[in-house]
């Protein structure tokens, strides 16, 4: 039964982005729409939280001692449901503006996005993408909201909505706290009038609400703070249900890890890494942290003060004796209790990604390929772990197979003695990578180098410096050791008198282009490259920050040329009769693009184009 009316009916229209979003849900979402149940269940939950809180500071709160539960009443002949709960409330301008606008931005996007690409909408995913409330709408047409906040002088209202177009508020006669949503389901969704059916889906979806949810007389959830038990008595079942109710992730998580402290600090946590990371996780500035409970009542469902930003994949509960109850946002935020916590827990988190980076490389390879992008950049922001973190990085690597990732510690394992530096190279893939003339040497003399083809290395792994007192080298540096014996075979190759003044010549014509031009002692099949200086800025890194960048000019490389090469010995023969050549130059220049169009960063290509026409109308003269 309705409440009395004791005000004007005032109507309202809904944000015109909120009406495209209604109409996609009404007309668009076909499959799983029992998640509305999921929605109605949350909200009343965090209500719930909310009236909890104020019951312990506030004694003239409306109903102070009632109950703090939900309850879902059912009529199978009229085909209504019904879900009241004891929580929080609404005031006026709450009904305004948090029904009725979308609880997350990118949501609407996402939707015509999924929309257009002819997929199948399925309503399991909305909960990522925080339709809430809304999600109401798959199954009827009109819903009732009725609501009193806590506060002993708000008054009650109704809200009423057909969805699309409008909505209406009046004030009502209703002298009990909290939320009561009704309606009558659509023909086609009759089902969710099933006490059995309703009563699943909650076994499903809400087990684990923190206040018990009555369909009728029954309480139909577990009500129960799994992260309390003991290691052992966890089950994989009920440990995946969990995850997925906190989470909302559809898929199971792809490991758990249970953590019990008592001493400097106490709490217990379960926390889970999740199998895939979720649509536009890394574009979220907007993340959840982790749900702080305190004596096992959940204080904060968004803790970010748990876990360093570069573990925020890590999802679960922390639950801990050590702050009081009443704590706010920012209390918990300075207290040294969380900082110890957090410290804690980021060592267990990387002990035990160690542990799968070790036992279960398997496991271990598609964690780091879903999140280890994030987690790296803590190499530049957690500097009393940063040994722990690098011990974590994974490479392809020269001396593997394409897919196989070696470690850091692998790669030491195997260096020979001579060797003192690890090298690398950066490449988009693979195969671009390999390609680079500056590898050459480091091929020919079987010198393992690592390929970094994920874009953050290139931030990351330069700041590492060492590895085990080895320093960490990009191959496109200038002074990369080459040996000693080496070093003495390839000069008594080159042609002392040649180098001097044919390079001069190079520079000459180079002249503001580079920065120096050198023999090169790493060459083996490529006639030239480009290096970069011993301070000077990787070159994959200097493309990308021209890529965020437009007015960004990066440095001058240096030009190293291979005297050895045939190319380079026709050159030489030309410079001998005619230090000025015109072919000559153009040759040189062509040689330098060439080598900026290897590696991405010819900005002329018509000028490449016709120059090289212009060469091969020379070469082919008879
Ligand atoms: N039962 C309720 N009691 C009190 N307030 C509610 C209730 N249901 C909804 N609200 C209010 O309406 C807002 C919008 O709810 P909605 O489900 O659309 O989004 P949300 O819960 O904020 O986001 P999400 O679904 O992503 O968690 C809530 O944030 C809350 O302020």
């Amino acid at each position: 039964m309705s409440e009395q009316t004791t005000g004007p009916v005032q109507e309202f229209e809904y944000q015109a982005e909120m009406k495209q979003l209604l109409h996609l849900i009404v007309h668009s979402l076909y499959t799983h729409r029992e998640v509305f149940l999921r929605e109605l269940i949350s909200n009343a939950s965090d209500a719930l939280n909310v009236a909890r809180f104020r019951q312990l500071t506030d004694k003239s709160i409306v109903d102070h001692d009632a109950p703090l539960e939900v309850k879902i009443v059912l009529d199978k002949e009229k085909g209504t449901f019904s879900i009241e709960d004891t929580g929080i409330g609404m005031t006026k301008d709450e009904l305004i503006n948090n029904i009725g606008t979308i609880a997350k931005s990118g949501t609407l996007e996402f939707l015509h996005k999924m929309k257009s690409d002819q997929k199948m909408l399925d309503a399991d995913l909305i909960g990522q993408f925080g339709v809430g409330f809304y999600s109401v709408f798959m199954v009827t047409d009109e819903v009732t909201i009725e609501t009193r906040h806590a506060d002993a002088d708000s008054p009650a209202y109704r809200w009423k909505s057909v969805g699309e177009g409008k909505f209406t508020i009046e004030e009502i006669d209703r002298a009990k706290r909290g939320t009561k949503i009704s309606f009558t389901l659509k023909e086609d969704a009759k089902e969710f009038s099933e006490d059995w059916r309703v009563k699943n889906i909650i076994k499903k979806y809400s087990n684990f609400v923190d206040f018990p949810v009555y369909v009728g007389d029954e309480k139909v959830n577990t009500v129960s703070a799994l992260w309390q038990k003991r290691k052992d008595d966890l089950k994989d079942e009920e440990l995946t249900e969990f995850y997925k109710y906190l989470s909302n992730d559809y898929q199971a998580p792809l490991g758990h890890l249970h953590v019990a402290l008592e001493g400097s600090v106490n709490f217990k946590a379960l926390l889970f890494i999740p199998e895939t990371a979720p649509l536009g996780f890394f574009r979220e500035t907007e993340y959840k942290g982790l749900h702080l409970y305190a004596h096992r009542i959940l204080i904060q469902d968004d803790c970010k003060d748990l876990l360093p930003e570069y573990l925020r994949f890590v999802k679960g509960v922390v639950d801990t004796e050590d702050l009081p109850l009443n704590v706010s946002r920012e209390v918990t935020q300075s207290s040294p209790v969380m900082g110890k916590i957090n410290k804690v827990l980021t060592g267990k988190v990387l002990s035990f990604l160690e542990d799968w980076a070790q036992n279960d490389t398997e496991k271990y390879e598609k964690f780091y390929k879903n999140f280890s992008p994030l987690l790296k950049t803590g190499v530049n922001s957690d500097f009393s772990n940063k040994d722990k973190i690098i011990e974590l990085f994974r490479f392809e690597s020269s001396a593997a197979e394409k897919g196989k990732m070696t470690s850091l510690k692998e790669y030491v394992a195997r260096m020979k003695a001579e060797q003192k530096e690890i090298y690398y190279v950066s490449g988009d893939s693979r195969e671009s990578a390999e390609r680079n003339p500056n590898l050459e040497y480091f091929k020919k003399h079987g010198i393992e180098v690592l390929y970094l083809l994920d874009p953050v290395d290139l931030f990351v792994v330069p700041s590492i410096h060492e590895y085990e007192k080895k320093s960490l080298k990009s191959i496109d540096k200038a002074d990369v050791q080459v040996s000693k014996d080496e070093e003495k075979q390839e000069e008594n190759a080159i042609q002392e008198s040649m180098s001097k003044s044919f390079l001069s010549a190079f520079k000459e014509v180079l002249i503001d282009k580079v920065e120096d031009v050198i023999a090169s002692k790493r060459l083996v099949e490529s006639p030239v490259t480009l290096v970069v200086g011993k301070e000077g800025m990787d070159i994959q890194t200097e493309r990308m920050m021209k890529m965020f960048n437009k007015d960004f000019t990066g440095s001058k490389k240096i030009m190293e040329v291979n005297l050895a090469h045939p190319l380079i010995k026709n050159l030489w023969d030309i410079y001998q009769q005619d230090t000025k050549d015109p072919f000559l130059r153009n040759c040189i220049v062509q040689l330098y693009e060439g080598a900026l169009l290897r590696e991405g960063n010819l900005t002329d290509p018509t000028a490449f184009l016709s120059r090289m026409t212009e060469i091969m109308e020379k070469a082919s003269r008879k």
